[in-house]
């Protein structure tokens, strides 16, 4: 019988391995900023797939100027979207959501929701920040989601990070120093506005990556950590440029609903324990909706989200 192979993890001890944090991704190719400061092009050994933005690494030193990643550190937590076919990590040890929206372009509620589910599902405490509050413009119905949101439970925001900027960095930094900060929004919702008001380094950061990753002029979807060590604050933002839907099928019935207090607190009175709230007899949330105990808009949301629960594997 053939003998299992031993773990390439094992067999350079950790001491000679440069420290770093994996700060961009494409493909297999990784960029990794050292404890030093450097950033290393850098491939995962052995080929694996298993390297995310914000992972903890150890790396080779360099050699012709791309680095192997060796080890990845155990993580905090991980972050994912999925789609149909499948579930992708978006980042990992994030220590903090924040979605961003804004009255324009037409903002989704349901983006800014399932957001709040995969931060929850993961572990991650969350923000919701709402932008562009200088407009005018469906300024109502952006006031509207920013109540219902504080209604639930949710911490809610207001910011102009094109109008004011100064202003934006006065109310985020006391709530992002220390932290990692993922930003997720819909496009034109004033991300890359507020990552360059936050991260004043971050434009010329995104030329760097796209070099290093040899992208050109093509987008993509992975995530990209800026780390912020400015006079006022220390830590790192993570864009995630790019991404229209944020697929949830890899959440569990159980995910969705604890991430759903507004639904949630009416499931006790269900005439049965197993009951999904869909079609069932002697539902309790199906009453507490018929009552208008539940906004119609969220009953709905969660009915086109509980069909898909766990059609993935785990
Ligand atoms: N009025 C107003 N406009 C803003 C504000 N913040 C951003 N914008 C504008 O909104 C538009 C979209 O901003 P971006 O920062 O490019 O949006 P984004 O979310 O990064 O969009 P993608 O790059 O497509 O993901 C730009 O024209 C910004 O100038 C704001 O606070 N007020
Ligand atoms: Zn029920």
């Amino acid at each position: 019988m053939a003998k299992p192979k031993k773990k390439r993890e094992d067999a350079i001890p950790p001491a000679e391995l440069i420290g770093g944090l994996v700060t961009a991704g494409h493909g297999r190719h990784y960029v990794v900023t050292t404890d030093a400061g450097e950033r290393l092009e850098a491939h995962r050994r052995g080929k694996k797939g298993d390297v995310v933005v914000g992972d903890r690494v150890g790396v080779t030193p360099p050699v012709s100027g791309v680095a192997a990643i060796e080890r990845i550190e155990p993580r905090r937590n991980l972050l994912y979207r999925s789609d149909e076919w499948r579930i992708k990590s978006l980042a990992a040890n994030v220590d903090l959501v924040a979605v961003v929206f804004a009255p324009r372009p037409t903002f989704n509620p349901w983006f800014i929701w399932k957001a709040l589910l995969a931060a929850h599902q993961a572990g991650i405490p969350a923000l919701v920040i709402r932008n562009k509050s200088d407009l005018v413009d469906n300024a109502e119905a952006a006031d509207a989601e920013c109540a219902r949101l504080t209604a639930i439970g949710h911490d809610v925001v207001a910011i102009s990070a094109g109008n004011d900027p100064e202003g934006a960095r006065r109310t985020l930094i006391p709530r992002f120093t220390g932290k990692t900060v993922l930003l997720v929004g819909q496009s034109g919702m004033g991300k890359s506005t507020l990552l360059n008001a936050l991260v004043p380094h971050a434009q010329a950061a995104t030329r760097e990556f796209s070099e290093a990753l040899d992208l050109g002029k093509q987008t993509t979807t992975a995530a990209r950590l800026y780390r912020a060590d400015m006079d006022d604050w220390e830590g790192a933002v993570v864009d995630t440029p790019g991404f229209q839907e944020f697929g949830l099928a890899h959440l569990s019935l159980n995910d969705i609903l604890r991430a759903m207090p507004d639904i949630a607190k009416h499931v006790e009175d269900c005439r049965f324990f197993n009951c999904r709230h869909l079609q069932e007899p002697g539902c309790a949330v199906k009453a507490a909706l018929e009552r208008g105990d539940i906004d119609p808009e969220r009953y709905a949301f969660y009915a086109a989200l509980a069909p898909l629960a766990n059609t993935l594997p785990q």
